[in-house]
């Protein structure tokens, strides 16, 4: 089923169209990752989703009863089920990981988690810890944790949240090698149950990905499809040679 529907967006920035007539649907589950060069409107793309930024025309449609996201403030939209992972983790390095996650979860507003008081949390906790292969590093500081498992740790607090579609920032910035594989197979593991739309420089770890790719330039959908068939894009090449 579309999830989301991102239909004409345009915007501009100072008489600059950053982005322009862009459409793009995203299916639930689905794996999507966007490339394009600098200034493509991948940032820009993000923080109109999140309702950060407010476009100048065209409709964000949202989930089974078709809501238009635009015009919905930042928190309502990520109560609506979008969550977002900038590049840069901000776990809070002086807790532990089981601290951080137990506070994701607590954040949760969830009227029936508040009515029963689910006396799960610390299954939910180890489920979570689980999925991000932090299961063993519950009781350590977050601020001993590498980069990569910092990254892995906000990924968690943001799924306690339960999100329908995540938008993760060039996850594999950063990250050494192992890292980024461990990365790539949470984020496939991830999309198998919900949208998960990955924004990403580097070809290998998009090539690991496996899945749909778009590609911007100047504000809209060059090309869409596998990473093969995009690269074979004469448009495609064009715009990465600089041409
Ligand atoms: N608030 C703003 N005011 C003016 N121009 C902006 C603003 N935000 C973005 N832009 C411009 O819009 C264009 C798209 O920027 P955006 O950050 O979305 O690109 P990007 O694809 O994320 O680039 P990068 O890969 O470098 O992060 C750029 O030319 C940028 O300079």
């Amino acid at each position: 089923m579309t999830l989301l529907e991102v239909d004409g967006i345009s915007v501009t920035f100072d008489g600059f169209r950053a982005i322009n007539s862009l459409s793009l649907s995203m299916g639930e589950p689905e794996l999507r990752a966007i490339i394009g060069p600098n200034g493509a409107g991948k940032t820009t793309f993000m923080d109109i989703v999140t309702g950060k930024t407010r476009p100048d025309s065209g409709r964000v449609v949202w989930g089974e009863d078709n809501r238009d996201l635009i015009g919905m403030s930042e928190s309502a939209i990520a109560r609506a089920g979008i969550g977002r992972k900038f590049q840069k983790p901000t776990v809070f390095e002086d807790q532990t990981v089981r601290e951080n996650l137990a506070m994701a979860l607590k954040a949760r507003r969830d009227p029936f988690r508040v009515l029963f008081r689910r006396a799960d949390n610390a299954g939910r906790i180890a489920e979570l810890a689980d999925e991000i292969s932090l299961a063993d590093h519950l009781m350590r500081k977050a601020g001993e944790l590498s980069h990569g498992q910092k990254q892995w740790l906000e990924i968690g607090m943001l799924l306690a949240q339960e999100p329908r579609l995540l938008l993760v920032d060039e996850p594999a910035a950063g990250m050494t090698p192992a890292e980024r594989g461990h990365t790539a197979d949470l984020l496939k593991r991830l999309a198998k149950t919900r949208a998960v739309i990955v924004v990403e420089h580097d070809m290998e770890f998009v090539r690991r990905l496996d899945c749909k790719v778009t590609v911007l330039h100047e504000g809209r959908v060059l090309a869409e499809g596998s990473l093969d068939h995009v690269t074979k894009n004469r448009d495609v090449i064009d715009v990465y040679l600089g041409r």
